[in-house]
């Protein structure tokens, strides 16, 4: 028998988007409808984020323990243990589900349907046996691993991000096809936990970053003995577990035990029925105005499905426009120009606003780039961090875009986000007193490289100092 529900809200999607909708649409009195087809938390606590982030760390560890002598520790060849260092990953997703849980959502007054759901119409959803009619639909779907194909690829044994992380025996060598952030993180963890890799990207490796700060990070993976391979697009794969081939367009064929495709994203559309509801769609993802409104006035668009910027805190900023729009009814416009980046390989690499290239074409001459490198830094000295550089893209005073590449990057772009989320200037970030030592003075010392030469080697400045000091008891 069906059963009818009438809500105000409905998310199709229980992820970084739908749950960030959800919590703050019910904590704010609307009825909320929730629906998820596969495991609350989405991509980003199951086979995103969190996952990638844990294994990062047990390389980490484990780079540490190998590399101790330049602080006058001996080295240890580190004993890992793949399987356990698994364990860690499952224990932190663990500590971290409750939070995306069913039951939270329940206790915050969510009616939650554990089931996918397909448009019957403009306003109706079916998820199982019930029939949800909602004043405002939010489609928050997320997206897939992409899986291009490739000829021979479905005969040969893979991973995706989707199961890479229950994989337990250790791959002795691991082919990963995508230079881009997945292939690139999971590349460094699994170097550093005793993996070979190889890493066979179509064009450039990183190529949505900045090529001067990408190309620390590049060296650097490279120094640790990862085989990174550009302008080798795979065009077919054969052999079976255990012995796995890729040849690319030029003919060149390399072997490993494991394959991991990492080779972007597909939108989650397939099981909507988007026709039903006159909602339509472009190769990227969902098609949406500004205000993340789909073709259909009644549904949004929010997160990966979008087609947009594919990261979890694109998702929760998309969640809180459209709650503005949905449930206050007040407009409210997506943008990307403070959107924040970092890929968490070691060095990071961060990036927010232009790039140097984006700034150039969009600025021409008015554009001033400052840099500061990690080497000049007393804290990244101590530590011996000293690879990477801030890049400063400034226009008239106020910056347009920032690329950090070096330790803690992913951090240090927080106060870019925030300059160029509210307007701020170059001065605003010179008027800072930043402890010492921290890798965070780095970026007052990129303010401080941009106003240098206008005091320090300008005349004007010479004579006034002059003429006061004359005067100056
Ligand atoms: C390996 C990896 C590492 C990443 N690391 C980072 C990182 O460090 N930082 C970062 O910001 N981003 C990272 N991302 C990206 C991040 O995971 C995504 O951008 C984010 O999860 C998108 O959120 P979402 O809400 O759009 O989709 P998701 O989180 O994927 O959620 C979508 C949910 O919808 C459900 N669903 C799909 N179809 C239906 C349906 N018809 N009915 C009901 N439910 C449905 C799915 O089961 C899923 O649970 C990473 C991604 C990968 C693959
Ligand atoms: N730290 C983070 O925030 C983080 C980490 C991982 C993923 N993500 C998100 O997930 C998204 C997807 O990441 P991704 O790395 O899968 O995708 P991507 O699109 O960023 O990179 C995929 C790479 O694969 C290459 N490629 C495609 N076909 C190929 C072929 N046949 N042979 C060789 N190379 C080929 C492309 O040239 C590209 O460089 C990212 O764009 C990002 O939004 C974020």
């Amino acid at each position: 028998m069906t059963n009818k529900i009438k809500t105000d809200l409905l998310v199709i999607g229980a992820g970084s988007g739908g749950l960030s909708v959800a919590a703050g649409a019910a904590q704010m009195g609307a009825d909320v409808t929730l629906l998820e087809g596969g495991k609350m938390g989405g991509d980003c606590l199951n086979y995103g984020c969190v996952p990638s982030k844990a294994l990062i760390a047990s390389g980490k560890a484990a780079h540490a323990q190998a590399n101790a002598s330049p602080y006058g520790v001996a080295d240890v060849v580190p004993q890992v243990d793949y399987a356990k260092a698994k364990d860690h990953v499952r224990d932190v997703i663990a500590q971290i589900e409750p939070h995306d849980s069913q039951d939270r959502f329940e206790g915050l007054g969510v009616r939650v349907i554990r089931d996918y759901g397909q448009f019957i119409s403009d306003t109706e959803v079916q998820a199982g046996d019930h029939v949800i009619r909602a004043r405002r639909i939010i489609i928050a779907t997320g997206s897939s691993p992409l899986v291009p194909p490739i000829p021979g690829l479905k005969t040969v044994p893979y991973d995706t991000n989707e199961t890479l992380f229950d994989l337990r025996d250790k791959p002795d060598h691991l082919l990963v096809i995508g230079g881009g952030p997945v292939g690139m993180e999971m590349a460094q963890a699994h170097r550093r936990l005793d993996c070979k890799v190889t890493v066979i990207e179509g064009m450039k490796a990183l190529g949505k970053d900045d090529p001067e700060t990408a190309k620390v990070v590049l060296d650097a993976l490279r120094g640790e003995g990862i085989d990174i391979v550009e302008n080798a697009s795979a065009s077919e794969i054969r052999g079976s577990h255990g012995a796995i081939e890729v040849e690319t367009k030029d003919g060149r064929v390399f072997k490993g035990s494991h394959l991991l495709m990492a080779v972007g994203r597909k939108p989650n559309i397939d099981r909507l029925n988007l026709k039903a509801a006159g909602i339509e769609t472009t190769r990227s993802g969902i098609k949406v105005d500004a205000a993340l409104k789909t073709t259909n006035r009644r549904v949004y668009a929010i997160g990966d499905v979008a087609g947009g910027l594919q990261f979890t805190h694109v998702a929760g900023y998309h969640a809180g426009i459209i709650i503005r729009s949905a449930l206050f009814g007040l407009p409210a416009k997506a943008s990307t120009a403070h959107i924040p980046w970092a890929t968490y390989t070691a060095p990071e690499l961060a990036q927010v606003g232009l790039t140097e290239a984006q700034a150039r074409d969009a600025h021409g001459d008015t554009l001033e780039v400052v840099r500061f490198p990690f080497a000049q830094n007393d804290r990244a000295i101590a530590e011996r961090h000293t690879a990477g550089l801030i890049k400063v893209m400034v226009v008239r005073g106020r910056p347009v875009g920032v690329s950090i590449a070096g330790a803690q990057a992913g951090e240090l772009i927080n106060l870019w986000a925030l300059v160029l989320a509210n307007g701020l200037k170059m001065k605003h970030v010179a008027n800072m007193v930043a402890p010492y030592p921290t890798i965070g003075e780095i970026n007052k010392r990129a303010a401080g490289a941009y106003f240098s030469p206008r005091l320090f080697d300008n005349p004007k400045v010479k004579t006034i100092v002059g003429l006061v000091q004359r005067w100056l008891p």
